[in-house]
């Protein structure tokens, strides 16, 4: 995937302007950048959540179209509030999200949240879950994810170290395949893999 020229404005103000750059498959982007620079700006303009004030993002060679079926199965953005229902249980938010991300062919949910340390809270209303819980919930769904673009707001945060490490080998392995990522981030991950390294600051509109 690639970006090329892109500006985006929260308000009259532009964050970033004349921003470019390219992520081929097996690769991956680490956003970095002061708070409010506009990471979690670039990757909803991205996903296609807002709308960029210049520039374009390609997909497969081409501009990528955000209403199209294609771009819907190649994109997973994962933001800092993921969409989950605190009134439901853990498994059951699992199993709505991964109909919703059409990855039927996924392990199910209980596999999928023993996996990520969460076997004993599979029934408890995600509301009741910790903070470092819910993000694990977060990452059974990239376990169940067969989209080859991820697009990731500070997927570790309130992680803890182990957390952490199970992060770094979904990541190992989605690049394996061939994925592409582009992870906003203040902090290092445990990656084999060496990122593209990108700072939004350098790109401070004007
Ligand atoms: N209506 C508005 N007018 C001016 N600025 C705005 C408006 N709405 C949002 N902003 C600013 O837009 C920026 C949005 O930042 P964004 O959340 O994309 O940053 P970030 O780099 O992800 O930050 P963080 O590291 O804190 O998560 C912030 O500086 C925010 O103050």
């Amino acid at each position: 995937m690639a970006v090329s020229g892109l500006a985006c404005a929260a308000g009259i103000r532009t964050l970033f302007s004349g921003l470019g750059f390219e992520v081929p498959p097996g690769d991956w982007l680490a956003l970095t950048g002061p708070n409010g620079t506009g990471k979690t700006t670039l990757l909803r303009a991205v996903a296609g959540l807002v709308r960029p004030i210049a520039g374009e993002v390609r997909w497969n060679g081409a501009p990528r179209r955000v209403s199209s079926p294609e771009w819907h199965a190649a994109c997973l953005f994962q933001g800092h509030a993921a969409g989950w229902k605190d009134n439901l249980a853990a498994g059951e938010n699992l199993r709505l999200q991964r109909e919703l991300d059409g990855a039927d062919r996924a392990p199910p949910p209980a596999e999928l949240l023993a996996w990520v340390g969460l076997a004993r809270q599979a029934k408890l209303p995600f509301g009741r879950l910790s903070a470092g819980q819910r993000r694990r919930v977060s990452l059974a769904r990239l376990a169940a994810s067969q989209r080859p673009l991820w697009l990731l707001d500070e997927p570790a945060t309130a992680l803890d170290t182990a957390g952490q490490t199970l992060f770094g080998e979904l990541l190992d392995a989605h690049l394996a395949r061939g994925g592409i990522a582009i992870v906003a981030t203040h902090q290092r991950l445990p990656v084999s893999s060496a990122p593209i390294e990108l700072s939004l600051g350098d790109y401070a509109g004007a």
